[in-house]
């Protein structure tokens, strides 16, 4: 797994992976946040055939593990030959998913947080954008996979009992993580260059320069709120299948 350091798996590469994609993240909101909310991409029956919203209609292909699908039963084939990832997780890993959580979590609580009231006709280009910002939340939140595997591997003899006793929860000291150096900064750093001073949209309701960033405090939020208790959710649940 390129992303948390090929075989050689570490809690360092796993946490360098962390961090690089929490930059990705607000990268990825930046440019969603440049137009408003555009709600009818999101309305049902906009993407065509079978009723569904354009936004639905942007289903990746993935390849690699910590690149869970929104939509497996849409997968199309690889268009291209693709270099297969070291197999350092459990095979049951590829079980274990909370992207119905992430997208629910995205359109109905986080987008209105960060975008602006508004319609300016750009649905296709929005709904790249959208799905942009859901599979970097998506592959930062199954990151989750790797640290279980990492803590696995550290210390197979305290978790194995658990495991059988099914016994984790998200608040369990397993899984609570030690604190990541760096991240409450990162998110300073961030926040002194992206605050948002004016939230109201202009004459055509489309985002101006002023309105092109995202406020730090919707950065805390969704850390707090959705991230990490969702990377938590992946850990118990990877965990819980790490003995099958
Ligand atoms: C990666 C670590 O902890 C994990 C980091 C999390 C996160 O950043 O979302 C969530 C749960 C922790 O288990 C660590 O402690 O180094």
């Amino acid at each position: 797994m390129d992303a948390a350091g090929g075989e050689q798996l570490s809690l360092a590469a796993v946490r360098d992976a962390l961090v690089r994609l929490e930059d990705s993240v607000v990268f990825a909101l930046i440019e969603r946040a440049r137009h408003p909310r555009n709600a009818a991409a999101y309305a049902p029956g906009g993407g065509g055939a079978g009723g569904r919203s354009l936004v639905e209609f942007f289903a990746g292909h993935y390849q690699n593990p910590e690149d869970v699908p929104f939509f497996p039963q849409d997968l199309p084939s690889p268009l291209f030959p693709t270099k297969s990832s070291p197999k350092v997780l459990h095979p049951s890993a590829s079980l274990v998913t909370v992207n119905d959580a992430i997208w629910k979590m995205y359109f109905d609580e986080l987008l209105p947080l960060f975008t602006v009231d508004g319609d300016d006709g750009s649905y296709a280009e929005t709904v790249v954008l959208d799905f942009a910002c859901l599979q970097v939340l998506s592959r930062r939140i199954h990151i989750g996979k790797y640290v279980a595997e990492v803590k696995f591997k550290d210390a197979p003899q305290d978790y194995s009992p658990l495991i059988q006793a099914k016994q984790f929860s998200d608040g369990s000291a397993h899984i609570q993580g030690r604190q990541r150096e760096g991240q409450e900064e990162s998110r300073e750093t961030f926040g002194q260059n992206v605050t948002l001073e004016d939230n109201a949209s202009n004459e055509q309701g489309t985002a101006g320069d002023s309105e092109c960033k995202v406020d730090p405090t919707v950065l805390s939020k969704l850390y707090d709120q959705w991230v990490m208790p969702l990377t938590k959710d992946v850990e118990v649940e990877y965990l819980l299948r790490r003995l099958d």
